[in-house]
């Protein structure tokens, strides 16, 4: 992979469609553009040209063109766009074209947005924010990812991470003094209060976990004893026949998850096997996977059916009891909620309460830590913090000190990527889909 190579890729999705936009990103884009479309439109005007086959002069399609020099790029670089039709043969011909051009070549996956990174049009959490504004499936996901990509999460670690590094050259000044046997205690105290500043920032970060809760979704598992209608009540929450439901206890087997849209907020559902002991294997390893994904839920509905017991509830953060089929009894005692899936009774009021749960759980989109990378590094930041305090507090030497605030600086860094970040880099990018 070489970084002057220019690259083309497809920015739009897979399969037939009335549009195809193929992206160009590198220095041989106004050549390129020139080459298949003749006369170059003035910078960022969108114009309708004749694409031709370079060596036979065939006509390949008729496109929009644009041509965005850099730096004022997605990729800083100098950027072609062609908006083609979207028929798989017109796609494949404009992309063959492209690709005997030489030092043209196929975008890898997640190139050009490396290319942005690398060019300094955005920073790392800006674009983990991208990939999640593609990824959303909510309302308040795609918020959070708007935030993150506007640089609310960069611009908290910038600020951390400038406050960690004036601390740091006030610490190197008052090593210089201290080699005079002479360190000021003003300067001490203003170091340690700059310390304790950042340290609590960052603990107040780190407390909330709404944001990595809010991109993954809210996960209700729905447990209960074989026939209780757990599949009955997933079809009911996605209104659609995703699991089979039928009468013959032991039906569900494999973990089954849907996707729901409760209020804007991402919640996904969970059914699984009923839980009973069987000496069925297959049966045997559906109740094991019932119980690791009951552990693991945000939010486990135990459902009850009538004459079934309140107890033999797995393990469960958090556990709503729900008495099922209410159409044909309801005497079981202390249950949260009463539903039947076959009239819909109670089903609003199971809604209204996931909703509710979803909410506490997700918190209010205020949070700044979406994803265990920027946690682990803030982690990392604030153990580092509190070990050069405590030095500082101490008198201990000040060289430790000032080496333990060193590291939280580069750990802060790495949430934007201004240090050592090679290794993160390769992890993050491969994650995204060609074209982007
Ligand atoms: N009367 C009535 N029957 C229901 C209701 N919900 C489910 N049933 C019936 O109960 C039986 C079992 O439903 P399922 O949804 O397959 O139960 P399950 O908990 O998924 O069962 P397993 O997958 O075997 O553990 C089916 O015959 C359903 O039609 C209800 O609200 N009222
Ligand atoms: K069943
Ligand atoms: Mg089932």
């Amino acid at each position: 992979m070489r970084s002057d190579d220019t690259i083309f890729a497809t920015a739009s999705g897979h399969g037939r469609a009335a549009v195809c936009i193929i992206r160009i990103s590198g220095p041989q884009s106004l050549t390129i553009l020139e080459t298949l479309g003749g006369r170059v439109p003035e910078p960022r005007h969108a114009a309708v040209r004749i694409l031709r086959e370079p060596a036979s002069g065939e006509s390949l399609d008729q496109a929009l063109v644009l041509w965005m020099p850099g730096p004022r790029s997605f990729t800083g670089e100098d950027q072609a766009e062609l908006h083609i039709h979207g028929g798989l043969a017109t796609r494949a011909a404009v992309l063959k074209a492209l690709g005997a051009i030489a030092g043209c070549r196929p975008a890898e996956a997640g190139e050009f947005t490396r290319r942005a990174f690398l060019n300094g049009r955005m920073d790392l959490s800006q674009v983990e924010g991208l990939a999640d504004v593609i990824d959303a499936e909510t309302e308040a996901q795609r918020r959070q990812a708007m935030l993150q990509l506007e640089g609310r999460l960069g611009n908290a670690a910038e600020r951390w991470r400038e406050g960690i590094l004036q601390a740091l050259a006030l610490l190197e000044a008052s090593l210089d003094f201290s080699d005079e046997g002479d360190v000021p205690e003003d300067l001490e105290v203003d170091i340690l209060s700059r310390l304790d500043h950042l340290h609590a920032e960052i603990e107040q970060a780190l407390s909330n976990r709404g944001g990595e809760r809010l991109r993954e979704g809210f996960t209700v598992v729905l447990a209960g004893p074989p026939n209780a209608g757990k599949s009955t009540l997933l079809n009911a929450l996605a209104r659609r026949d995703v699991a089979i439901v039928s009468p013959i206890a032991g039906t569900t087997r494999d973990v089954i998850e849907v996707h729901c849209d409760l209020g804007g907020l991402p919640v996904v559902i969970v059914d699984t096997a009923g839980l009973r002991e069987s000496r069925d294997v297959i049966e045997q390893e559906g109740v094991s996977r019932a119980r690791t994904r009951a552990q693991n839920a945000d939010l486990v509905l135990w459902l009850i059916p009538p004459g079934g017991a309140e107890t033999g509830a797995p393990p469960a953060r958090r556990l709503l009891k729900v008495g099922t089929k209410a159409d044909l009894d309801r005497s079981r005692h202390d249950c949260d909620l009463f539903i039947s899936a076959s009239t819909g009774e109670g089903l609003p009021e199971l809604i209204a309460a996931l909703e509710h749960e979803a909410e506490t759980a997700l918190g209010e989109g205020d949070a700044i830590l979406t994803r265990e990378r920027h946690r682990k590094a803030l982690e990392r930041a604030h153990r580092s913090l509190t070990a050069g305090r405590e030095l500082l507090a101490a008198r201990g030497p000040l060289e430790l000190a000032a080496e333990e605030v060193r590291l939280a600086a580069r750990a802060v860094g790495e949430i934007t990527g201004r240090v050592d970040v090679e290794d993160v880099l390769d992890r993050l990018f491969s994650s995204f889909c060609i074209g982007k």
